[in-house]
């Protein structure tokens, strides 16, 4: 299966602060991709990288196998969806319509409309008007009728209530599944990715710690507990995620594909969540070994 998107080494300095750095990454079609990670991770950076807004400091990008936004046909087949669900206040949801169907060459017209009427957007009212909710509604309507092969999205459900935002993404699961579409979704909500993703990016300080199918990483990953002990003592194929202790207690992530055999170890599975927290939560040697090991 070809990949929707391909970053070999990518790097984005902001002045002498590197937002995202030697990002390798492949993404394969078809997936609902989540990425994941801290305020100033570098989310949006490499998402703006991938639509063509940015360009690299560093190494390369390909998005369907082109350069970001390199020419009309290219922009034509990546729909984006920045943060804050950016429509215009002054225009109407038809005007927002009409002005979709003038801008992109694969616009479906049938499905803007059939859409926006069971979302209950009245076609006059003022985008100004709508609650957050309908925004982001809106913005989801407008980057579907474009009808693009990839659909990227920063943050889309930040601003919305539980309810809007389950509204949003049951749109987007009926939507991906209606269409041929590959998705990537930026969010900080990872009850949020866990519902509508089957992939997974953990950005954490302009770094990809752990990219992949979103089964295969809790299959891969587990918790050890046991009494207390330094994680050197680990074998050598489990990869120290995260470790914390208490007096009397060593709690480790690691990251294996062979099974535990040491029966002083506890072993549990971890939530998506857990995942998450504990690339987050990696401490800085770890992050060293493992970025020197992927080398
Ligand atoms: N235009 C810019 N000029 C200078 N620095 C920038 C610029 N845009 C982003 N940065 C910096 O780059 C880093 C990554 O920012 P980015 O917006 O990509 O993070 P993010 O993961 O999307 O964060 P958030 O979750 O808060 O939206 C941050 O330290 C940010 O301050």
């Amino acid at each position: 299966m070809t990949s929707v998107l391909q970053a070999q080494a990518l790097g984005k300095k902001y002045g002498k602060r590197w937002a995202l750095s030697d990002c390798t990454i492949e993404i394969p079609a078809g997936h609902v991709v989540g990425l994941v990670g801290p305020n100033g991770a570098g989310k949006t950076t490499l998402l703006k990288l991938a639509v063509g807004q940015l360009e690299p400091t560093t190494g390369g990008i390909t998005v369907l196998g082109g350069r970001p936004g390199s020419t009309p046909a290219q922009l034509a087949r990546v729909g984006f969806v920045a943060q804050d669900t950016p429509v215009y206040a002054a225009l109407t949801v038809a005007e927002h319509l009409r002005l979709g169907a003038r801008l992109n060459p694969r616009w479906d017209a049938a499905l803007a409309r059939e859409r926006s009427e069971r979302l209950g957007l009245a076609p006059t009212q003022r985008a100004g008007k709508l609650s957050g909710g309908q925004r982001a509604q809106l913005a989801l309507i407008l980057g579907l009728a474009k009808r693009p092969e990839l659909l990227i999205m920063d943050e889309p459900v930040a601003s919305l209530d539980p309810l809007a935002r389950r509204e949003f993404l049951q749109g987007l699961t009926e939507a991906t599944a209606e269409h041929k579409l590959s998705v990537v979704l930026s969010s900080h909500l990872v009850s949020d990715l866990e519902k509508v993703c089957d992939y997974l990016i953990v950005l954490v300080d302009s770094r990809v710690r752990t990219a992949g199918k979103i089964d295969q990483l809790l299959a891969t990953h587990h918790r050890l507990t046991g009494p207390r002990r330094d994680h050197d003592r680990l074998l050598t194929d489990q990869q120290v995620i995260s470790t914390s202790h208490t007096d009397r207690q060593s709690t480790i992530v690691v990251r294996t594909d062979s099974p535990n055999h040491d029966p002083t170890w506890t072993v549990t599975r971890l939530s998506l969540e857990d995942l998450v927290l504990a690339y987050m939560d990696t401490p800085v040697e770890n992050r060293r070994a493992h970025l020197e090991a992927q080398r």
